[in-house]
């Protein structure tokens, strides 16, 4: 079955749940655990396995919620895989997110009970309003062009903190500043997804960093966004902040300068620099993956 403009209905299903975008809800939970066995060479496997159900629901809501939120704008109008274009249904949608995002916090609290300390549940709760400030009326912050510092602040350092806090009931200065590197490259993703909706996104008046910047001098700051991922590490690393073995992230590099060359060659092409978002799925994922590695590895 395809649709008019001969899509497989099936691959736009796919783009619809987009399998690989998951990885955002797995990479601070594994960075954040890995650090506190690092640090305290103890391990809860429940609290991680719950953790990492409980990031996935949550991720599930805001991209069902998003879908939803960005229909009562019409900025998707053109979306064929937007799930409310999909299946007609919004109010299925709506809940369905709704259902996924009382799994989640079902979840956090089970964590907070078994701790006996709110703080996870406080730490996500947070996460999760700053996320629908990003969205949902009135606030739409998404709209101003803001999106990417909420998402790092949500991915990135309370994310990973709240994984931590899970494992050691403790903050961590070293989990810190990984999770800067994680929110970084957490926002990359959101930053790259952008570059194709110029058009869209102008017509329903929303700001995002690419159509404030233009496209050319978005693609010239990509480089140094993803440099900033391995100096980071690296400085701590000389630092003595960070074992040695975190220095694996450069295995990462290819990732790196696949994204930016793409996004340079193809930055005011639409249809082209539409998956540079997929290149920095990788991206993050592979950088998360061997920081937390290195940790492990030292611990
Ligand atoms: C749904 C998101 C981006 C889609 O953006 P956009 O509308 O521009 O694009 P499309 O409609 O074309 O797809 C992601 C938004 C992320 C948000 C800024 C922050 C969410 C925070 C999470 C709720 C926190 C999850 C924490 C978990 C890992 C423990
Ligand atoms: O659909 C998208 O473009 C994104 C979905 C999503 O969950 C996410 C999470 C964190 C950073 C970026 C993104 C997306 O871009």
């Amino acid at each position: 079955m395809t649709n008019s403009i001969s899509y497989p209905q099936k691959n736009l299903w796919m783009a619809a749940i987009k399998p690989p975008m998951y990885s955002v809800a797995v990479i601070p939970i594994w960075v954040g655990s890995a650090i506190a066995f690092a640090e305290t060479n103890t391990f809860k496997g429940l609290c991680f396995a719950t953790f990492l159900m409980s990031a996935i629901a949550i991720v599930a809501w805001i991209n069902l919620s998003n879908d939803v939120f960005d229909a009562e704008t019409g900025i998707d109008k053109n979306k064929a895989h937007s799930l409310v274009n999909l299946t007609g249904n919004k109010q299925l949608i709506f809940w369905l997110g709704n259902l996924f995002l009382s799994l989640g916090l079902l979840g956090i609290i089970a964590i907070a009970w078994w701790q006996k300390d709110l703080t996870v549940i406080w730490l996500i709760l947070l996460s999760c309003a700053l996320g629908y400030s990003y969205q949902g009326p009135p606030f739409r912050l998404g709209y101003q062009g803001v999106g990417e510092i909420i998402c790092f602040f949500c991915f990135g350092p309370l994310a990973v903190a709240a994984a931590y806090y899970s494992q050691a009931q403790s903050f961590s200065a070293a989990c810190f500043v990984a999770s800067i590197v994680v929110g970084i490259a957490t926002s990359l993703i959101l930053f790259c997804s952008h570059f194709h909706q110029v058009t869209d996104d102008l017509a329903a008046g929303k700001k995002s960093p690419i159509v404030r910047l233009g496209t050319l001098k978005a693609a010239n700051l990509l480089p140094w966004l993803c440099g900033s991922i391995y100096l980071l590490t690296s400085l701590f690393v000389v630092l003595g902040s960070f074992p040695v073995w975190t220095l694996l992230i450069w295995l990462s590099l290819p990732f790196a300068l696949k994204l930016s060359r793409h996004a340079l060659q193809n930055h005011d092409r639409p249809e082209q620099v539409s998956n540079c978002k997929f290149i920095a799925v990788a991206l993050h994922f592979w950088s998360g993956l061997f920081l937390a590695l290195g940790f492990v590895l030292a611990g």
